[in-house]
């Protein structure tokens, strides 16, 4: 009966006739027991699935594969095709790394990642031409959580400072002739530079016509621009809100926010860009007033500010660095250990490494050899490992303080001693280990590298912070204002991804909703995930999440005392290999402003607690920190479609713009080497990464930045 499948399906198969070949080689599969080797008919019909258009069940085919023969390549390749066509290039590349570990030759994943390599370029050559994409557009000028506090407090300054009161005037009989006159000589004289005579003239102005409120605006500008913002804005205030014109909304924000009085410097500039939607100055200037009262707090004492430009928010020298300087550190909003280290102990607040020598060398390897035990014990560091006092070693802290801060912040909803819910995050973690094995996409449940726990963190972020401010009001349960107070620390990270993951992961969307909505957890504790808010949430750890680790684990410290030990030769021999690092994955508030370039000056590196942002090479005031969001090495074309692909924008840097894309173009030009007669333009001599159609042109690029990225020089 079998081979009558067996065959049926083959000759089909053969004649690309996949539906009626997928039947017959299901028909076997199905009837198979343990003892059959159904390898052969699994990879044939994942084939056809392939064919037909199921990616996902050539996936649960190939894992099937893998599973039943982990040493076959076949099962890699067959799942990174697929995952390729569902456009998860990450993931199939991740696969295919995987199978290349058994093979490193082998054809098929060779083909395979070819394959993908031209996809990802289909994708890019169809969207190649660049979207210019509006930082400014797709920010909100909404009013901030805790803004209405803030506005109090600014009103009481504004009223010390006579804000609010008319400036001074010394009337005179009306006469709107003089006034004219008056006001057409204080233009002239502001356009020779004399603002001094020029503010004279139309505060004469003023007296002959106090209503006029183009005066009022002219006069505040020009205080304005000699610094005397109060009596500026005295002026300014005096135009009723009706006859504003955008220009005096304008003017009186710049003022306001002069005066650091932030919170009415961004109503002034809302209702300005209210009123003249065309103008692109105030949503810019909005947006800067935002970032520097948000960031300013996290930029103090670092070398860095934050600014707002096309790309949003970005971060820029706020003085020299030096090569080699540490720009800022920044301390995790949120962190959680990898799912592939997770067994490696680790404190599950600040990443501190715990790894005992027990854990490295083996309990039974110290055991018996006294010599080495001495050894390890005089030069291993001490680092206690405190346990929750809920849910005991399932959660581990470096320190009481950890414990008790992790406690107040997030995991008395995460512990399972008060939510047993949270078992299914913990089981989906230990299941990672053997998933790992067969491809990083985890259907249902999981298809990013960094851990569920993120996301999990940042709800329960969220929902003590709430609950703590309803208790400090002597609420038991949260308002409204305190949920959108409570969310506002997670409102610094952007959020971009064009597809929803809840169709993708739909099992891991349930375990969220019910970690945070079960009759276990009290009522002030239980908080509903809407679909819009999980993708909105995964978007954002997607997009900003960073890899860390401790940058002194006891490893590397016991190493560097051992350097100096007279009988390190009794222990080396137990060391050759480097212990797995217990990695973690942050989403950093400031670190998180950092934009792309691929010829990146800054570098993230390893800090305690969290990461430190260091200067690849010399950094002038004003300009900005870039780090890189992908492997630099990567030819341009790849480069610009990797980021496109997983971060929606167009790359500018000065190594995109000066490298080319091959001898088929003018890398300065644009001009196609087919069009003039040529098949292939000659490269630049010293990079070989930019190609020109004439001497001209590659003057051209030297004198305008490729001297700049050019390798050699
Ligand atoms: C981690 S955030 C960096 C900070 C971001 N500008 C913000 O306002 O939050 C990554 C996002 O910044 C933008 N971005 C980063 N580097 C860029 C670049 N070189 N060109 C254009 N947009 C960039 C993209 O929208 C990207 O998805």
């Amino acid at each position: 009966m079998t081979t009558d499948y067996l065959e049926r399906g083959l000759h089909e198969f053969e004649h690309g006739n996949f539906k009626t070949a997928k039947e017959h080689f299901t028909q076997i599969i199905d009837k198979a027991d343990d003892s059959d080797d159904i390898s052969e008919t699994l990879k044939r019909r994942a084939v056809c699935w392939h064919e037909l258009g199921h990616y996902n069940d050539a996936i649960d085919d190939a894992n099937r594969i893998i599973k039943l023969d982990p040493k076959s390549t076949s099962g890699y390749a067959i799942c990174g095709n697929a995952l390729t066509k569902l456009g998860k290039f990450e993931d199939a590349l991740n696969v295919f790394r995987l199978g290349l570990k058994i093979d490193s030759n082998d054809p098929d994943i060779k083909n395979g990642l070819k394959g993908m390599q031209m996809d990802i370029m289909e994708g890019f050559e169809k969207n190649s031409k660049e979207g210019t994409y509006d930082a400014v557009k797709m920010s909100s000028q909404e009013p901030y959580p805790g803004d209405y506090e803030l506005e109090i407090l600014e009103r009481e300054i504004m009223c010390k400072w006579g804000l609010n009161e008319f400036p001074a005037l010394d009337l005179t009989i009306p006469d709107t002739q003089k006034a004219m006159r008056e006001y057409q000589n204080a233009i002239q004289l502001k356009k020779a530079g004399n603002d001094k005579h020029a503010l004279e003239k139309l505060r004469m102005a003023l007296r002959y016509d106090p209503a006029d409120f183009t005066l009022r605006g002219e006069i505040a500008s020009l205080l304005h621009e000699m610094g005397e913002h109060r009596e500026a804005f005295q002026h300014v205030q005096c135009i009723p809100g009706d006859f504003r014109l955008p220009k005096y909304w304008k003017i009186g924000g710049k003022i306001l926010s002069a005066l650091e009085l932030p919170v009415h410097a961004e109503a002034w500039l809302r209702s300005g860009s209210k009123a003249d939607k065309t103008d692109v100055e105030m949503p810019l200037l909005f947006q800067n007033i935002r970032v520097k009262r948000l960031y300013g707090p996290l930029t103090e004492g670092t070398k860095v500010n934050v600014v707002f430009t096309q790309y949003g928010r970005s971060i820029q020298a706020a003085e020299d660095i030096k090569h080699g300087d540490a720009c800022f550190r920044d301390k995790a909003a949120v962190l959680a250990q990898t799912l592939d280290t997770i067994h490696v102990p680790a404190c599950n607040h600040c990443a501190k490494c715990l790894m005992r020598a027990e854990d490295y060398f083996g309990k039974d390897v110290l055991a018996r050899d006294a010599e080495l035990r001495k050894i390890v014990h005089r030069h291993w560091p001490v680092r206690p490992t405190i346990e929750c006092k809920g849910c005991g070693t399932q959660t581990i802290y470096c320190s009481t303080e950890c414990r008790d801060e992790s406690w107040s912040m997030y995991h008395q909803v995460l512990c399972t001693s008060v939510n047993p819910a949270v078992e299914q995050l913990h089981a989906v973690a230990a299941q990672y280990k053997t998933l790992a094995r067969d491809n990083r996409c985890w259907k249902g449940l999981w298809n990013a590298s960094y851990s569920p726990f993120v996301l999990a963190k940042i709800w329960a972020s969220v929902i003590c912070l709430a609950h703590n401010l309803a208790t400090q009001e002597g609420r038991q349960m949260p308002t409204a204002a305190d949920w959108t107070m409570a969310k506002s620390p997670f409102r610094k990270f952007i959020a971009y991804g064009s597809t929803s993951v809840i169709g993708v992961i739909p099992k891991m969307v349930q375990i969220m909703q019910e970690v945070f909505d079960n009759a276990h957890l009290p009522a002030h504790f239980r908080y509903k995930i809407t679909n819009k808010e999980f993708d909105g949430r995964y978007y954002q750890a997607s997009c900003n999440v960073q890899a860390f680790s401790d940058p002194a684990p006891p490893f590397s410290i016991f190493m560097r005392n051992m350097a100096r030990d007279g009988k390190r030769d009794v222990v080396m021999p137990y060391t050759r290999a480097e212990p797995e690092d217990a990695l973690f994955a942050g989403m950093f508030p400031l670190h998180a402003c950092l934009n792309h370039s691929c010829d990146n000056n800054v570098e993230v590196l390893d800090g305690h607690p969290g990461v430190s942002v260091k200067a690849r090479r010399q950094i002038k005031k004003g300009e900005e920190l870039c780090t890189t969001y992908i492997n630099t090495r990567m030819p341009r074309k790849e480069r610009r479609a990797w980021l496109y692909r997983g971060y929606n924008f167009w790359c500018q840097c000065p190594r995109c713009k000066y490298e080319g894309d091959g001898p088929d173009k003018c890398t300065e030009c644009g001009k196609v080497a087919k069009d003039d007669g040529r098949d292939k333009y000659p490269g630049c001599g010293k990079c070989h990464l930019a190609w020109y159609c004439s001497t001209g042109c590659q003057k051209a690029a030297w004198k305008k930045g490729h001297k700049r990225i050019c390798k050699k020089c």
